[in-house]
């Protein structure tokens, strides 16, 4: 899922500084309310995080058993440790060119092999025909157990995602009406699992285990295993306030670090997605107003390190367009120079314009793979 990022510049090895200030956000407070003030402090917290970072650790220990996602990374590790044919025999060339198994450096982001290999599964279709895009079947390794637990997690991350968006919404002080309407978006949730296994990087200076980039749907839940150093996140100088030897880095037109986002046992990483290449899902939705983080992995160490991140995206047909509440957040906050200048001269406040999320995503899809050119065109 590595989607687009501007210009990404800065060197592999620039030390990234560690992740003190990254938020953690219990979702327990929501999910077992004593009293109302539990479920609007979570809500009032994950607004905030993805205001200012765009990323936060979300425990689920309340929601699910940690040892859960460990057991499903064993049975990954299984997969991977397979003979290169017998891995091959569920390439994703043999469906959509989106659901399957892909090589080592198969993924591209920015047009450079990632290095790492993966597995991606998609929401299943009615109709399945593997000549469409995205449309194909799913492709299941043969190891015991792995379909049936698998599932289970999916149906989990799928219930997480919209106990995750009505917080969302309460934090964003939309109605009970309003909140309807957005659930009727992302009720069938087109989502997207990757379970990725990333070898260490052959050599110390070049080369990323996944490109700089932005998610490019609604929120991303990302179990990792415990290796350290490896995820990194960056935030821009503009946000956040902070301190560092080595002084801000480029990424494109911004400023700002690096940092490094270990994995916490009992939690996922959530990135509320800000949209598609230039934006995301949420950055519609809020009309600009929450981040979407460009992450990277730099996996230096020396065991093979897995991931799992579940994205869960709107309904294949949703009409992304902004939320009124985001609306009318903006107004309540001072204007920027280019609002005044707008107002000035009569003209309407910048709207994001909409989108259908399905037609977007082939759009996305299509430009993963060296194998997917010209078929999602
Ligand atoms: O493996 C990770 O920690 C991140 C993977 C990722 O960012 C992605 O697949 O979009
Ligand atoms: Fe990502």
């Amino acid at each position: 899922m590595s989607s687009a990022a501007n210009n990404v510049s800065s060197a592999v090895n620039a030390a990234p500084v560690k992740a003190a200030t990254l938020p953690v956000i219990s979702i327990e407070p929501w999910i077992n309310p004593h009293e109302k003030k539990g479920r609007l402090s979570t809500a009032a917290a994950i607004h905030a995080a993805c205001l200012d970072f765009g990323f936060f650790y979300l425990d689920i220990s309340s929601y699910v058993d940690p040892s859960e996602p460990e057991e499903l990374s064993q049975l990954a590790r299984e997969f991977f440790a397979l003979p290169q044919e017998e891995k091959d025999k569920l390439s994703l060339s043999n469906q959509d060119h989106a659901r399957g198994y892909q090589r080592l450096k198969e993924n591209v982001t920015q047009g450079k092999a990632d290095n790492h290999e993966a597995l991606d599964f998609y929401r299943p279709v009615e109709d399945p025909d593997r000549t469409k895009p995205l449309w194909g079947e799913n492709q299941w390794p043969t190891v015991p157990t792995f379909k049936e637990k698998y599932e289970a997690w999916t149906e989990k991350m799928k219930k997480l995602g919209l106990i995750v968006m009505e917080a969302m919404s309460v934090g964003l002080g939309m109605s009970p009406e309003e909140w309807k309407e957005l659930r009727a978006q992302v009720d069938d949730s087109f989502w997207v699992m990757r379970i990725i296994g990333y070898p260490p990087l052959p050599d110390e200076d070049t080369g990323y285990s996944c490109g700089a980039h932005r998610d490019y749907g609604c929120l991303t839940f990302l179990w990792a295993d415990p290796t350290k150093d490896a995820l990194q996140v960056f935030l821009p100088q503009s946000f956040v306030a902070l301190e560092t030897e080595e002084g801000p880095t480029s990424e494109g037109l911004e400023q700002g670090i690096w940092i490094t986002a270990d994995p916490i046992r009992g939690c996922v990483s959530a990135l509320p997605l800000t949209l598609p290449s230039p934006m995301t899902v949420w950055e519609i939705w809020t009309n600009g107003l929450y981040r979407s983080t460009l992450h990277r992995v730099v996996h230096k160490g020396s065991n093979y390190r897995v991931s799992i991140p579940f994205f869960f995206e709107p309904n294949f047909t949703a009409n992304i367009a902004p939320l009124p509440a985001a609306l009318r957040i903006q107004d309540g906050l001072t204007a920027t120079a280019a609002d005044r200048r707008r107002k000035a001269e009569g003209k309407p406040k910048k709207v994001y314009e909409s989108t259908i999320y399905g037609d977007f995503l082939k759009r996305k899809v299509g430009s993963n793979f060296a194998t997917g050119k010209g078929r999602y065109d």
